[in-house]
């Protein structure tokens, strides 16, 4: 059987990553955060990526979807399960033609979890984790308002080309964490997919 994704696309701290660390506590999902695998090349010594990720992530630029999509096969592999949420990718026609290229004959694609959260409220999201000591550098004003212009202009239409093909399932993030989630729940027991029995 071919590994099973899940692509979770949403606006910079709509709450992608906290609610994918609750998906695989409760169904049979390894997290990938794209943007997690990035930071750690950037920071894995001898990288000859390094500074190019720093800064890209810096200036809310997306890095060449060979480097990403090769993170993110090593790190399927390395799991050695098949069922994965992919956090923050395709996040540009790039990605996605890469991704297509290279990946699409060897996964199943289940459905693009959609995280919809206002860009005020993402903004207070983002720069609450920056003073709380997120220690990213791209917690800051400056560098969100780039990353938004990313995920307007090269995120967005990814969204609805997926949509187009019925493969979108929309949560608002808005509410709390755990309210959040029992929306999220509902998308995945609707899509047929078994919680992990406790
Ligand atoms: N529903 C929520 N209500 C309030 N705060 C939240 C909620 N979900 C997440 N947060 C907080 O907002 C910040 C961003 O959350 P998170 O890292 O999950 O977002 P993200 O979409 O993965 O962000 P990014 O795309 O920037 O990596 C974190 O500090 C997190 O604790
Ligand atoms: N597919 C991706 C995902 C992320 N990036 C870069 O990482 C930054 C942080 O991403 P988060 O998902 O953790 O917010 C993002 O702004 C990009 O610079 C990428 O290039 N490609």
């Amino acid at each position: 059987m071919l590994p099973e994704v899940v692509f979770v696309l949403g606006a910079p701290g709509a709450g992608k990553g906290t609610q994918c660390s609750y998906i695989s506590k409760e169904y049979d999902f390894v997290h990938l955060s794209a943007g997690d695998l990035l930071r750690e090349e950037r920071q894995r010594p001898g990288s000859e990526y390094g500074e190019m990720i720093e800064e890209k992530i810096r200036n809310g630029e997306i890095v060449p979807v060979e480097v990403t999509c090769s993170l993110i096969h090593k790190a399927m592999q390395k799991s050695g399960k098949s069922r994965f949420l992919i956090d923050g990718f395709p996040r540009n026609k790039v990605n996605l033609d890469g991704w297509d290229r290279v990946m699409s004959d060897k996964t199943k694609l289940l459905f693009v979890l959609f995280f919809e959260c206002s860009r005020d409220i993402c903004t207070e999201r983002c720069l609450g984790r920056g003073a709380a000591g997120s220690g990213r550098s791209d917690d800051n004003l400056e560098s969100l308002q780039k990353r938004f212009n990313t995920y307007i202009n090269d995120t967005m239409p990814i969204i609805n080309h997926y949509d187009q093909l019925g493969l979108v399932k929309r949560v608002n993030a808005e509410s709390v964490p755990m309210e959040v989630f029992q929306d999220v729940k509902k998308a995945f027991d609707g899509a047929g997919l078994q919680r992990i029995a406790n």
